[in-house]
Order: C-alpha cells, then sequence, then structure tokens
C-alpha cells in the first residue's frame, strides 16, 4: 500500500511518521543557524530523499511505516539504552522487532523500543562514557555530528543537554534506521541527514561542538577532513575527534597496503602526536587527548542484531594484538581541540 503510494505521489510526503519531526527539526535550525545555509541543507536533503540513491530505501521506509504508532510514555537518553517506554502487548513487540530486523545490520546501539533490545553490533554506550565527562559540556550547544550512523549519539547528547544535533550520514540504511527509532523518539532536536560532509556547505562557523568519530581512518585526505571540521565551528567551539591510531610515542603515519582488519577504505591511521599536529595545523588550539581504548570484543562484536563478521574474524586467532592481516589491533583514541 505505501510502496504504491510511494510509486505515484512519492512526495511530499516523504518522510510519513517523521515528517513532523523533520520540519520542526528544520524550523530549530532556522532559528538558530544562517538561514542561507539551512535552506542549501534543506533542498539537499529533500533532493536525496525524494530520489534515494539506494534501491532498498523505500522498503526500509515501508518497514517503518509498518511498525504500529504508539506514544511513548516517556523517553531517556540517559543510560546506556537509548529508550521510549511504554507497556505494550506482546504482539506488537513481535510487529516492531520483525520491522526493525528488515533493517539488519545494525552497527551502534544499544535501543530499547518498549522492551525490544536493540542489541547492536557496537556497545556505542561505551565510547559515550569514555568521553562524554571530558568534553566541553554540550549544555544549550548546537552540534554537528558528522558521520552519525544511526543517530545513537545525537540522542545522548541531547541527553547531554545539547539544544540540536545535526547528524550527518550517506549511508542510507543507517538514516533508515534513525527513521525507525525516532518514530517513537519523535525527537526534532536530533535529526540524521542523508548527507556526507562533502555535501555539506564549507565553512559554516555555525556551530558549537562538531564530533567526528570513526570518520578520519576512511577519508583519503586527513588534513582536509581536519579543516573542514574546523570550518563548522565558531571561534571558541570545540572539535572532538574520534579515530583509530597506531599506539607509538614516535611519529607515525601508516597508510596500509590492502585492507586494515578486513575493512577496504582504510587510507591512513596515525600515532596521537602526529594527529595532534594535523589538529593544530588545521588551525586549532589546546589540542588534547582524552582518551586511548583497545577495541575488545566487550565493544564491537556479532549479535542477534548484526549477524555478519564482527571483531573476533577481524584478528588473528593465535595472537589478537594483531589484525588478520598482521597489523597492529584497532587501537581507538579520542581527541579535543578549540577554535
Ligand atoms: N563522507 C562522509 N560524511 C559523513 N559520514 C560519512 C562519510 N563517509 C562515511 N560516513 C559515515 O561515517 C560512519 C563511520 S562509523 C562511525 C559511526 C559513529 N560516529 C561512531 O562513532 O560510532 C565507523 C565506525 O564504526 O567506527 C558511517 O556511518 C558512515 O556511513
Amino acid at each position: 500500500m505505501i510502496l504504491g503510494l510511494l510509486a505515484v505521489s512519492r512526495r511530499p510526503v516523504f518522510l510519513f511518521s517523521n515528517m513532523n519531526a523533520y520540519n520542526l527539526f528544520f524550523q530549530r535550525l532556522k532559528d538558530n543557524l544562517p538561514e542561507e545555509l539551512v535552506s542549501k541543507v534543506r533542498q539537499k536533503s529533500d533532493a536525496v530523499f525524494s530520489a534515494p540513491s539506494h534501491g532498498d530505501f523505500d522498503r526500509w521506509l515501508e518497514a517503518v511505516e509498518d511498525m504500529p504508532d504508539i506514544r511513548p510514555e516517556s523517553v531517556d537518553f540517559s543510560g546506556d539504552f537509548a529508550a521510549a517506554n511504554a507497556k505494550i502487548a506482546a504482539e506488537e513487540q513481535l510487529k516492531i522487532s520483525r520491522s526493525l530486523k528488515q533493517l539488519h545490520p545494525w552497527r551502534k546501539g544499544p535501543f530499547d523500543i518498549f522492551g525490544v533490545h536493540i542489541d547492536a553490533e557496537w556497545k556505542s554506550s561505551l565510547k559515550w562514557e569514555r568521553i562524554k565527562d571530558k568534553i566541553s559540556s554540550l549544555s544549550g550547544r548546537k552540534v554537528l555530528d558528522v558521520g552519525s550512523g544511526n543517530g545513537y549519539y545525537g540522542y545522548r547528547m541531547l541527553a547531554g543537554g545539547a539544544e540540536l544535533v545535526l547528524g550527518l550520514d550517506p549511508t542510507l540504511l543507517f538514516v533508515a534506521q534513525f527513521l525507525a527509532l525516532n518514530k517513537y523518539f519523535d525527537s526534532s532536536r536530533n535529526f540524521v541527514l542523508p548527507l556526507g560532509i562533502d555535501d555539506f556547505p564549507k565553512d559554516s562557523e555555525a556551530f558549537d561542538t562538531v564530533f567526528s568519530m570513526g570518520v578520519l581512518y576512511h577519508r583519503r585526505d586527513a588534513l582536509e577532513h581536519l579543516n573542514s571540521l574546523a570550518g563548522h565551528l565558531r571561534k571558541g567551539g570545540e572539535v572532538v575527534l574520534e579515530t583509530l591510531i597506531i599506539d607509538s610515542r614516535e611519529d607515525v603515519i601508516f597508510a596500509p597496503k590492502g585492507r586494515y582488519a578486513k575493512m577496504r577504505n582504510v587510507w591512513n591511521l596515525a600515532s596521537p602526536s602526529v594527529i595532534m599536529r594535523w589538529l593544530e595545523n588545521a588551525g586549532l588550539k589546546n589540542v588534547s587527548m582524552i582518551d586511548k581504548t583497545p577495541t575488545t570484543s566487550k565493544e564491537q562484536r556479532k549479535t542477534d542484531w548484526m549477524s555478519f563478521e564482527s571483531l573476533d574474524d577481524f584478528l588473528d586467532p593465535q595472537d589478537k594484538t594483531k589484525t588478520i592481516e598482521g597489523h597492529q589491533a584497532p587501537i581507538r583514541a579520542a581527541f579535543t581541540a578549540s577554535k
């Protein structure tokens, strides 16, 4: 039925149950950010939603619309599970669970939707716990989250007091997951737009905090990425950068030949001293490393919600300190820097 509707008159109701939140979110952006920026972003975002580049997007959207309309009694983003709470019938839970499973693989979480626990591949709560008290308070802040995935951190940022969180992610499956979650969270303060950082107008100088977590090593030109993050900060604002590192006291840059931990698109890994200099070269100051943690299978693992290979399959079975290709096993670090 919805597919039929999509085929005949795809828009302007392109986000169905999320349309209200989407419009309100843009209204909030207008109240907070330069109007020219907001109208450009709206145009680009509408264009992607109107003609999505992934053939499955309408099927995913249909799964979202198939989930029963239930109003949560409360939502809570302050705990490990970003949660929508209400007592609902087992049958309704099953419907929700079935629809959400159509959006497999769930990389980031966990979420609790009326008792349906989305146990994602990553326990993203662990990373958030490691950094949340070491960054500037998010209270009242306008945040840009580059590579937001399904918006898990955006909801946690709202619990940290953020005024609004604009998430950018070009992977439409993660955007569809966000739309599914937000059908119940119904947030017009955190929204994931289907855009990459390169689709976003440059040098907005409009945000108080800019996050880039898990993106730097996927960029061919690391310095260009850091420059572009800095360009979106107002004076005095803060960049929070989280990335894979090479764990060395020396200045090291490693460009893996072929794959790294089975990932194809890892261009550069660097040691903390290099990353900190890159941040300074992007015009940022007060650069500091706030966390360094090896990734373990407590944090990244196969679950019922992500049945493909995970960390254990990416490491050398005889020596867990090495990737399957013989490189240093994943260690991640987080940095803050101000403008
Ligand atoms: N050009 C781009 N612009 C914006 N996003 C991009 C781009 N290219 C890829 N992405 C997105 O960046 C995210 C990288 S994951 C980190 C998620 C979250 N931040 C986390 O910290 O868990 C990596 C990880 O698992 O750590 C994916 O959602 C991509 O679609």
